[in-house]
């Protein structure tokens, strides 16, 4: 990779948030009075990759995101495109509109709005390095697989919890995405994988959550606050 890389962030905000039950999807939700979309959106305006920011939205909710927007004035500059059928297919329409083939491309969901500038700036850098980084953070809890009608302890110590970004050099994602979709596509790292690349981890961090169930926004509200007193 040369000095002029240039840096991409796909956020992906495609999707219906049925677990978490609301009527409106859950990356509108507030969390400290800001919708979970904006903050994650803030995180890579506010690294120091300063990338190029790709929102991938379901086009029912295009009106109304332009309107949130307008609410909070957040005008930080981004390219929105229509979010698909699934979480593959709403990565693989943000991507499709990068034609820089010297690119590293960072994949985050919207609904992970905790997620700090400096790691991003670290997953950006491994990728450069690498080919790829994908943010994980190790167990704290033992894990146990199960095989047939029993259970077998894992070494927890080998056990890696997958969250985003998960960063790579544009070559990869290219061959990645022109795969037919699989549902054992649970994330870009699997994609990737199957693509033939070796995948590389990075240290992440216990606080990037994923927003998923009612009670995360607590959680994440109360992250928030914390980090606001340490602050201050
Ligand atoms: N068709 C889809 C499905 C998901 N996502 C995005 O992928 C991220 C991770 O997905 P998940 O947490 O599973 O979100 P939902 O699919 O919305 O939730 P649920 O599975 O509960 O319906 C989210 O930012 C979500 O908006 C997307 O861009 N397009
Ligand atoms: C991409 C991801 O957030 C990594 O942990 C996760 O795989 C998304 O899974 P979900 O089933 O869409 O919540």
């Amino acid at each position: 990779m040369t000095n002029d890389t240039n840096h991409y962030a796909i956020v992906v905000a495609g999707g219906s948030g049925t677990r978490m039950g609301t009527t409106i999807p859950k990356q509108f939700l507030s969390v400290n009075g800001l919708p979970i979309l904006m903050h994650s959106l803030l995180a890579f305006y506010n690294s120091a990759s300063k990338p190029q920011l790709i929102l991938a939205l379901h086009t029912d909710f295009h009106d109304y995101w332009k309107q949130l927007c307008s609410t909070h004035n957040f005008d930080i500059p981004h390219t929105l495109v229509s979010g698909g059928e699934t979480r593959f297919h709403s990565v693989k329409a943000a991507f499709d509109i990068i034609s820089d083939t010297n690119s590293i491309i960072a994949v985050h969901d919207a609904v992970r709005p905790l997620i700090l500038s400096l790691l991003i700036d670290t997953a950006y850098q491994q990728a450069a390095e690498s080919g790829n980084a994908i943010v994980a953070v190790k167990s704290r809890d033992s894990v146990r697989q199960l095989k047939g009608d029993t259970s077998v302890s894992l070494k927890r110590d080998e056990i890696y919890l997958v969250q985003t970004p998960q960063t790579f050099q544009y070559a990869q994602l290219k061959a990645a995405y022109l795969q037919a979709y699989n549902n054992a596509f649970t994330d870009d790292a699997s994609v990737v994988e199957s693509a033939g690349f070796k995948i590389h981890l990075v240290e992440g961090d216990h606080q990037n959550i994923k927003i998923t169930f009612p009670e995360d926004i607590a959680i994440a509200e109360l992250i928030l606050k914390n980090r606001g007193a340490a602050g201050s």
